[in-house]
């Protein structure tokens, strides 16, 4: 038994930023919690990054409606919406706004921006640098994918897909796909630079970036902190931020909200700030979890995490093989958005796609597939500030524009392409989460642990 306890083999899958890396950070803070409090200092330069960036968006936002109240831009350089809808994708909306919308700025637009608003561009001006320098320190994974940066080429819209749209030569990409994406780990060079423990084992050596001042940076961080708070609580930029329909990451409010803490020469991360943190990842990552409570002591679950964009799930494939359990996470706020490398594409029906080809999969019938419906807490965000689901799913019909009334909805299709679907009968798992909710979060792992090892042991016939 103790034998067959150690063989488990974990897929994290579901679309990008559906937050499978931070359910197997989850899965690190409530087994190995030993292993994560000696991670968490790591990630210090990861929030870094997330804040700078937010503020380096806004401050992007700011220059573009400041440059055209004085009328000095060009048709080429405002390419902002004039509408109030949000832009198509992404969580880093400058990409987005540039890629994807045009027209020109009319005069209704304009703000009252003043010198003190100059003032205050110039003097966050150093954490352009800053985002430069943890950018190199972060490496790939700091990048997030655009419909503008995405390789056609590399796009499936499910793993078992051979091309895109007709448009790639589907050997020549598929080899290609597998020898770029096969087993990456997007942070392990920065964990190791800093001397961190990746628990992985299958990472490449190396050599940590030279010539980046980490503590520059946070010194710069700190002494930015009253003007960061300051552009934050400014309730001009809030208003351009909701006209402009500008979309920071998910996590944006919560690192502004914390920023005394951050921006601090001391700054040490707690476990909700590494929860919030955004990396994305790149190809398929495999993570050793060695389980630290007495009962399971020793035994060893090996988990993948994969890079959830159309051009990474070509590489989910050579992984389905020996699996024993799937759990498919499927972000059930994004109804009304579309995916940041194809905006044509709306994230639900992409989730749903997804989970389609998954379920009637004959390679992964003897597989447990477990499903969360995620980020539950931004869906009730997004209907309480009036967004009504039924304009982006048309079959919702009159149904109450309530969350945990669209929450049953979702889960009931998803059970029923589950039941539709598989090849042979199985039990449908589904549970309703907001990850970055630990405690909750870590209940639902226990009993997914109990459930998925019951499953285990009676296929092996051990029960
Ligand atoms: N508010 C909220 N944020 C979440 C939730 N789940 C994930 N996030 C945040 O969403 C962002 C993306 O999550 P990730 O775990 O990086 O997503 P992923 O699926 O690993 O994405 P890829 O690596 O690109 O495939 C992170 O900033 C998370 O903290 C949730 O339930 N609620
Ligand atoms: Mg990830």
């Amino acid at each position: 038994m103790k034998k067959k306890r150690s063989d488990i083999k974990l897929l994290l899958l579901g679309q990008s930023e559906s937050g499978k890396s931070t359910t197997l950070k989850n899965f690190q803070l409530t087994f190995a919690p030993k292993a994560w409090r000696e991670e968490r200092t790591s990630w210090r330069a990861v929030i870094q990054f997330n804040l700078v960036r937010s503020v380096n968006t806004i401050l992007d936002v700011l220059s573009k409606e400041m440059l055209s109240a004085l009328g000095g831009g060009s048709t080429a350089h405002l390419n902002i919406a004039q509408s109030s809808s949000r832009p198509p994708s992404g969580s880093w909306s400058m990409d987005a706004l540039d890629a994807n919308l045009d027209g020109n700025f009319s005069s209704d637009d304009e703000q009252e921006f003043t010198s003190s608003h100059s003032l205050l561009k110039l003097r966050l001006a150093p954490l352009r640098s800053v985002e430069c320098d943890l950018k190199t320190f972060l490496g790939a994974g700091s990048t997030e994918v655009t419909a503008s940066t995405s390789d056609i080429s590399q796009m499936v819209a499910t793993p078992f897909d051979i091309d895109y749209r007709g448009s790639a030569p589907p050997s020549a990409s598929l080899t290609r796909r597998r020898t770029n994406e096969f087993a990456v780990r997007s942070h392990a060079a920065w964990k190791r630079s800093l001397g961190m423990h990746t628990g992985s084992s299958k990472t490449r050596p190396s050599s940590p970036k030279a010539g980046l001042d980490l503590d520059g940076a946070t010194e710069v961080i700190a002494g930015c902190k009253d003007d960061i708070k300051m552009l934050w609580h400014d309730p001009l930029i809030q208003e351009l931020l909701k006209r402009r329909g500008v979309k920071l990451g998910d996590s944006a409010a919560y690192y502004f909200h914390h920023v005394d803490r951050i921006a601090n020469r001391k700054y040490e991360p707690s476990d909700d700030d590494v929860l919030r943190a955004r990396l994305r990842t790149l190809g398929v990552q495999e993570h050793k979890l060695v389980f630290e409570h007495s009962a399971d002591a020793g035994s060893t679950w090996c988990i993948y995490d994969v890079g959830g964009s159309r051009t990474s799930r070509a590489a989910w494939l050579p992984f389905f093989d020996d699996a024993h359990a799937i759990l498919f996470l499927a972000p059930i706020n994004c109804f009304d958005e579309q995916l940041a490398e194809d905006p044509r594409v709306n994230r639900l029906q992409d989730s749903m796609i997804l989970w389609k080809s998954i379920v009637s999969s004959k390679l992964l019938t003897g597989c447990s597939i477990v499903l969360f419906l995620n980020k539950y807490d931004l869906l009730v965000k997004k209907l309480q500030s009036g967004v009504q689901a039924r304009d982006f799913v048309t079959n919702y019909g009159d149904r109450e524009n309530d969350a945990a009334v669209f929450a049953k909805y979702m889960r009931g299709k998803f059970k029923t392409l589950l039941k539709d679907l598989s090849p042979k009968p199985r039990p449908f798992y589904g549970f309703l989460t907001s990850v970055i909710d630990q405690q909750n979060t870590g209940l639902t792992l226990s009993y997914l642990r109990d459930g998925i090892l019951r499953e285990h042991l009676k296929k092996a016939e051990i029960v």
